[in-house]
């Protein structure tokens, strides 16, 4: 993996993910909670399907909520929220893998790790339903993919652009995020899922249509959810906008961006939010 280039903050976040060890002597087994199924219910009611996440920090946001996780989790939940993300990185995310663990006991619904995992036995840290792997930051790509899947995990293989998009849908992953946030530079730039969702080439576009799209970061209004399941996303993964403020109306209204739209009618526009 070559580190030129990155952020002073995400290469720090890297050299802290490369020393932390698996805790793992045990390998984990899970049985865990589709994603595909929970997007389908999701669906069929007409929510879009949006992965909240529980994000107390990060390196580009001010402050730091330090509300019980799982309230957050059930609050998002309630605002019809169809997975939730736990950020488990301690040092720069103030995530744990102890919060992950609450959350999962407390929800019914799929719950992903969001961490920096770039080693295999990292991957038995703690039980989740999905499990993030960010193709930039990891050599053995397949191997690591395929060592999520034996575990039980539905892993999530994150890319930034084509070429990264081609190495993910190269390897047996059923899931794959594009983010829109440049992790060399922390910028976001909604077009980014725009362009490399955009594949032209037949075999590389069958590829795609047969794996589940996640559209991560930078969505913070329903005018973004649309913009972003026009460019392909199946699902949506938001942290900032929905940890700003009151958790449950945020995810609502995230939720609801496709109600609002098929209706020209404002009063009916207003119910769907006083939902
Ligand atoms: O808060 P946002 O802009 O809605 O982003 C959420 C999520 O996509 C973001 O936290 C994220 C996506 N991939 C990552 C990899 C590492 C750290 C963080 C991330």
């Amino acid at each position: 993996m070559n580190d030129k280039g990155l952020d002073p903050a995400v290469r720090s976040i890297l050299e802290a993910a490369r020393d932390r060890s698996g805790r793992g002597d045990e390998r984990l087994s899970v049985h865990a909670r589709s994603l595909a199924a929970a997007i389908e219910r999701a669906e069929s009611d007409g929510r879009v399907p949006i992965v909240a996440e529980v994000k107390p920090t990060s390196p580009t946001t001010d402050g730091v909520r330090t509300d019980d996780p799982v309230e957050l989790a059930q609050q998002m939940v309630d605002g019809g929220a169809t997975a939730i993300s736990v950020l488990t990185e301690p040092d720069h995310f103030d995530g744990s893998t102890a919060a992950l663990a609450r959350v999962r006991e407390a929800v019914s619904v799929p719950v992903l790790r969001k961490d920096f995992v770039v080693r295999e036995e990292q991957l038995d840290a703690v039980e989740a339903d999905l499990v993030l792997l960010i193709a930039r930051f990891v050599d053995e790509l397949d191997e690591l993919v395929s060592a999520a899947l034996d575990r039980g995990l539905q892993p999530i293989v994150e890319v930034h652009d084509r070429a990264e998009l081609r190495r993910a849908l190269a390897t047996e992953t059923a899931v794959v995020g594009i983010n829109n946030r440049d992790l060399a530079s922390l910028e976001v730039d909604l077009t980014t899922v725009e362009r490399v969702a955009a594949v032209e080439d037949p075999s590389l576009r069958q590829a795609l249509d047969d794996v589940t799209l996640v559209a991560e970061s930078g969505v913070s209004t329903p005018a973004d959810v649309r913009r972003m399941r026009e460019a392909g996303a199946d699902a949506l993964l938001v942290g900032s906008a929905i940890m700003d403020g009151d958790v449950a109306a945020n995810t609502r209204a995230l939720v609801n961006a496709e109600r609002a739209v098929e209706t020209d009618d404002a009063d009916t526009a207003s119910e769907v939010d006083a939902a």
